[in-house]
């Protein structure tokens, strides 16, 4: 587990696609300078048990939706959809082609951030347990908003953010939101997406998932790294 706290870490563990993340095995046994990847929850500390905000992002098309419910299913965890959190202006400037600016952004950023520290109170649905955890799809394209998002763990030592970036291809995501039906993001606004985004790099909460490839590929080219 990247767990709060620690020094800075070397960069980010480049695994892969929904059943990596959903085959602990894989990110449970991923090592990478002495830096361990895993889903396994870490140990309780004093004060109760940890709780973790994984937050899947990524450009229009990369996953988020698709892969964030994998984890939600993998870990019985609440998911948020962050597309749900944008207003209706920030989805008609998407839905006519007009890529969002950082004004657009922070209320929907601050929101979705508000609704995952709340995810983590006890609830009905877990006889009023808090959960291990809570599942965000957000895109969070750059540092400064991924950073918005680790606000939630200030201030609470029980309490860590992972960032999940699902890394594809312009051509895939062209081709993913091509296909896609009845939604607002069209394949237009792709490269507006990639554009904005800034790929996690020495960010020691992120993990880079390259979903191009198959498991058994990207993590033989990962450890090839490293002989
Ligand atoms: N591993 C995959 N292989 C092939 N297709 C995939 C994969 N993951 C997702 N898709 C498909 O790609 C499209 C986009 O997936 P999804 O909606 O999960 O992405 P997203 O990042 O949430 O997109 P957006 O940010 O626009 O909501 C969907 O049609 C989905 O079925
Ligand atoms: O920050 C943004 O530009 C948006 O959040 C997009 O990245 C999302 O993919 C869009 O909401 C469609 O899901």
């Amino acid at each position: 587990m990247l767990s709060a706290g620690q020094p800075p870490q070397p960069p980010a563990t480049s695994v892969t696609a929904a059943s990596a993340i959903s085959s602990k095995a894989h990110l449970s046994s991923m090592q990478q300078n002495g830096a361990s990847v895993t889903t396994e929850l870490a140990p309780e500390k004093p004060g109760g048990p940890i709780q973790h905000i994984w937050v899947v992002t990524g450009p229009a098309g990369c996953g988020k939706s698709t892969v964030g419910q994998a984890i939600r299913k993998e870990l019985d965890l609440p998911f948020l959809e962050g597309d749900d959190y944008h207003p209706k202006a920030n989805k008609d400037k998407m839905s006519n082609g007009i890529p969002l600016t950082d004004a657009d952004r922070w209320d929907w950023l601050i929101s979705l951030r508000q609704a995952a520290i709340d995810a983590l109170s006890p609830a009905e649905r877990n006889d009023f347990h808090p959960p291990a955890g809570v599942v965000v799809a957000c895109s969070a394209l750059k540092k400064k908003y991924r950073d918005v998002m680790r606000v939630a763990a200030y201030g609470s030592p029980l309490v860590q953010i992972h960032f999940v970036y699902l890394k594809l291809t312009e051509a895939a995501l062209m081709q993913r939101v091509t296909r896609r039906q009845a939604h607002y993001m069209k394949s237009d606004m792709v490269q507006s997406q990639l554009a904005a985004l800034e790929e996690p790099r020495d960010e020691w909460d992120a993990i880079t998932i390259d979903v191009q490839k198959s498991v058994l590929d990207a993590v033989a080219a990962k450890l090839a790294e490293y002989q």
